[in-house]
């Protein structure tokens, strides 16, 4: 059902200090810093030839990020993404095999401007999970 790795996030406590790190230091393409009201954080892609990185900084009063922000003072991995063909269809199945999916259960609109989902880290061996229509 998964498919290709869409993006790796990383949660971070200074973005324009990631930033700076993943553009001069790795020598990778970063973006401008692109606030997401609707998820409560500003993201920068960093791209790779073969897949992206989230850099991830909370926005608003209750960014779902803060918690492991203040657990992960340095910054950490946040959320792997797959991609999916029909995210619906994924989201049933995994609510069938007992998976929790978060939030309202129905899908937001992404980083990306398409459908996304994320499935609860403990249901998936410690890793936060976000599901993305490819
Ligand atoms: C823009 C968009 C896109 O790419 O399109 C994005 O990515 S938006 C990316 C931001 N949006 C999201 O992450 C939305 C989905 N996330 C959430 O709803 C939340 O972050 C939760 C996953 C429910 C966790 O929230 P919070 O940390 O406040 O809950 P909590 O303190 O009760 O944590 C419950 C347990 O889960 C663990 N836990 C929390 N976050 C975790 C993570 N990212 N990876 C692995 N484990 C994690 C905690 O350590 C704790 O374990 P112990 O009990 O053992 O201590
Ligand atoms: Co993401």
């Amino acid at each position: 059902m998964i498919g290709r790795l869409n993006h790796v996030a990383i949660a971070v406590p200074d973005l324009s200090a990631a930033t700076a790190l993943y553009r001069d230091t790795l020598g990778a393409t970063v973006s401008d810093p692109v606030p997401q009201p609707e998820h409560g954080v500003t993201v920068v892609f960093v791209e790779l030839p073969n897949t992206k990185i989230e850099l991830l900084h909370p926005l608003g009063e209750n960014s779902p990020i803060a918690a492991f922000l203040e657990r992960n003072s340095s910054g950490g991995i946040h959320h792997v993404c797959y991609e999916v063909d029909d995210i619906i269809a994924a989201r049933d199945r995994l609510k069938e095999q007992g998976a929790r999916v978060l939030g309202d259960g129905e899908p937001k609109i992404g980083a990306h401007d398409k459908p996304v989902l994320f499935l609860h880290p403990k249901d998936f061996v410690g890793t936060l999970i976000e599901l993305e229509q490819a």
